[in-house]
């Protein structure tokens, strides 16, 4: 895998775009004439030329190892110049935001992978063994992600009048439905959106040197939870109006 996976094509490979759904990525496909490469169920991945750039479109099933284990072997594959991670997620109410804006990600933090004391919750730094050891850097629970590519998406957002926020994203293997979980969890990382798969290609994206940007639509606020007042369609469909802005302006 480790010769497969190299690093010295940054630049020259597809943008790799990459959701948890259908329905999170479906409008992409449609928009930008994804064709489905063939042998690819159950996740499929389509790939079609669109404003200039060669894109891989791709589903990655819910959740970290879905995420994980799709976008290793899309890596492999395709060696993409940038992961596009995207989707719906869950904004924390300290942060103002509302269903159907569109958040950007600083960083990617796994916000419950750690360790339980009788003083509370670690994260794995305790443990010592790092996630991810790159170039002198050590990362336990938090991953960067492409300044430059978030900044740009930020500036586009801006210029185009939407609501957009950029901070820290959280991912959890337990979605959050209570307000006290939110609650402790915004304390913990200060992060603006939750979701469930984004730290998880991010982790990825770091091991094997390949840029990545994130852009998720708010489609529900971290609260107790009442799946009535959610906006998947919404959230989901903000995303992708604004990464096809994105790739027309890439
Ligand atoms: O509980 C339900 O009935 C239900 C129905 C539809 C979707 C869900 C989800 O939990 C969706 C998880 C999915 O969407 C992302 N997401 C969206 N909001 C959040 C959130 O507040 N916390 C974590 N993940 C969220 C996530 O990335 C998953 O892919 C439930």
């Amino acid at each position: 895998m480790g010769a497969a996976i190299n690093e010295g094509r940054k630049g020259v490979g597809p943008l790799l775009i990459t959701a948890a759904t259908d329905r999170e990525i479906a409008q992409l496909v449609r928009e930008t004439g994804g064709v489905l490469a063939p042998g690819t169920e159950p996740r499929p991945v389509w790939e079609c030329e669109f404003a200039g750039h060669r894109l891989v479109l791709a589903i990655t099933g819910i959740g970290k190892v879905n995420a994980a284990s799709s976008v290793t072997a899309l890596v492999a594959g395709y060696q993409p110049s940038l992961i596009i991670n995207t989707g719906c997620g869950g904004a924390y109410p300290e942060t103002g935001m509302r269903v159907g804006e569109l958040a950007i990600a600083t960083a990617e933090i796994y916000g419950d992978e750690g360790v339980l004391t009788a003083d509370g919750w670690h994260s794995l730094e305790l443990i010592g063994i790092p996630s991810v050891e790159r170039r002198g850097n050590r990362y336990a629970n938090e991953f960067p992600l492409s300044l430059e590519a978030a900044e740009k998406a930020f500036q586009l957002g801006m210029s185009l009048n939407l609501q957009i926020r950029r901070g820290k994203f959280v991912t959890v293997s337990t979605c959050s439905g209570t307000a006290v979980r939110g609650a402790e969890l915004y304390r913990l990382f200060n992060g603006i959106c939750e979701n469930m798969e984004g730290a998880a290609v991010a982790h990825v994206a770091l091991l094997y040197g390949v840029d990545a940007l994130e852009v998720r639509g708010i489609s529900n606020m971290v609260e107790d939870r009442d799946i009535s007042r959610w906006d998947i369609p919404l959230a989901a469909e903000m995303a992708q109006r604004f990464l096809l802005k994105y790739l027309e302006n890439y």
